[in-house]
């Protein structure tokens, strides 16, 4: 595709720390989080294009073993001097050379193919979706957390999002409590939800298998949809039990690093559905291929977040929006919880539903100003930005 394309080489690499309150503390089993780091990566060419990427992560290192800092000084030192001098518009040869050099590092390597897939589509004058085979749907449906750990609270949240018809799926995080009490406040949440939405969990692998036994029978009886990561990771045995004993539908999401994962998921039946993230995938080619497998193997599709801001959620819509199914939605809902918008245009979510823009590349616009007074590095004091 982009032979057509003069060669243009990278001249420049930057990784940028953004430090942005959320607009409530997002209580998830392993960390409670009051603000995000967002890590947000430019790569411009000699021709003057640039392309944005992300490599957000969630909670330091108590979710995953790259944080924003290591992820900052690896790109820098290990990867920045693998590009630069190199042609920008031949994203496969770009991270082959990164793959052969850099061990995982996977949020970083998504961060970098994004960004020059982003740059790449401008260049051609088509969205990023077109780099994947294209859209085949305009608006992806949008689940929200209630993770604010008070029930009344929760519920209120729904009823905000439920009567704004900006979300109707919910996903609750669970298991920093007992088994019992987390069951309780999920099944006061359907009970006043109802049939007006959907009502699934996160456990985020804080139950042994016993507890996952006890916990998931609760929450069928409660009329939960779905249970995502009940157990550890690497517990793909004690999945697949689980999955054979409970009738609720089983999500991959801790244990699903990639096609590699992916395959042994899918070749032993642990998961009924596959939370696919491009950061957790190592980019948007290998999450393109993570939904292959799922497909081969009629496991069932969701559309995950990092809670990345608006470069990743936009970079994840437009990998998503080419997937044929998509039978559990998504929750690309990362910039709705931070307190500063970073776009010119912010993203436009509404219908339970967001809207992929038309423009090319990524189809948003940075406002400058807003991303230089959210940085860590930034010279001057932060100033409210209202
Ligand atoms: O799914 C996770 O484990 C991480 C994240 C995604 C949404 C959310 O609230 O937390
Ligand atoms: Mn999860």
């Amino acid at each position: 595709m982009s032979s057509s394309l003069p060669a243009t080489s990278i001249e420049t690499v930057e990784v940028l720390l953004l430090d942005v309150p959320t607009i409530r503390p997002h209580r998830l089993s392993m960390t409670t989080m009051h603000r995000q780091t967002l890590v947000l990566v430019r790569i411009t060419g000699n021709d003057g294009v640039a392309g944005w990427g992300e490599a957000t992560t969630i909670g330091g290192l108590a979710y995953g073993e790259e944080s924003p800092e290591s992820i900052k000084v690896n790109i820098e030192t290990y990867m920045t001097p693998l590009l630069l001098g190199a042609d920008a518009n031949q994203v496969a040869a770009r991270m082959h050379l990164l793959d052969e050099h850099v061990q995982g590092n996977r949020f970083a390597k998504c961060a970098i193919e994004t960004a020059l897939c982003d740059a790449l589509a401008r260049r051609l004058g088509v969205p990023l979706s077109t780099l994947f085979g294209g859209r085949v749907r305009e608006t992806l449906p949008i689940a929200w957390t209630l993770a604010s750990g008070d029930t009344t609270r929760d519920i209120e949240e729904a009823e905000k999002m439920l009567a704004q018809r900006r979300h109707n799926i919910f996903k609750l995080k669970i298991g920093a409590r007992t088994v019992q009490q987390d069951c309780a406040h999920v099944a006061a949440i359907k009970r006043a939800i109802g049939e007006r939405g959907s009502v699934r969990v996160d456990v985020n692998q804080a139950w042994t298998e016993t507890d996952a036994m006890l916990g998931m029978q609760l929450l069928a009886d409660a009329g939960v949809d779905l249970v995502e990561q009940p157990i550890a990771a690497s517990n793909h045995d004690g999945l697949c039990r689980l999955r054979q004993k409970n009738r609720i539908a089983i999500m991959a999401d801790e244990s699903l690093h990639g096609p590699q994962d992916a395959y042994q998921l899918a070749r032993v039946g642990a998961a009924d559905v596959f939370a696919v993230k491009i950061n957790q995938s190592g980019g948007l080619a290998g999450a393109q291929q993570v939904a292959a497998i799922a497909g081969a193997a009629q496991v069932d599709l969701y559309g995950g977040t990092m809670l990345e801001g608006a470069i990743g959620t936009m970079a994840s819509a437009q990998l998503f929006a080419t997937f044929g199914a998509l039978a559990w939605g998504t929750e690309l809902f990362g910039p709705l919880l931070l307190t500063e918008e970073i776009l010119a245009t912010p993203l436009r979510y509404r219908d339970f539903a967001l809207e992929l823009p038309t423009g090319p590349g990524l189809g948003i616009e940075l406002d400058q100003d807003r991303v230089n007074a959210l940085r860590r590095d930034r010279k001057t004091p932060l100033v409210s930005l209202a």
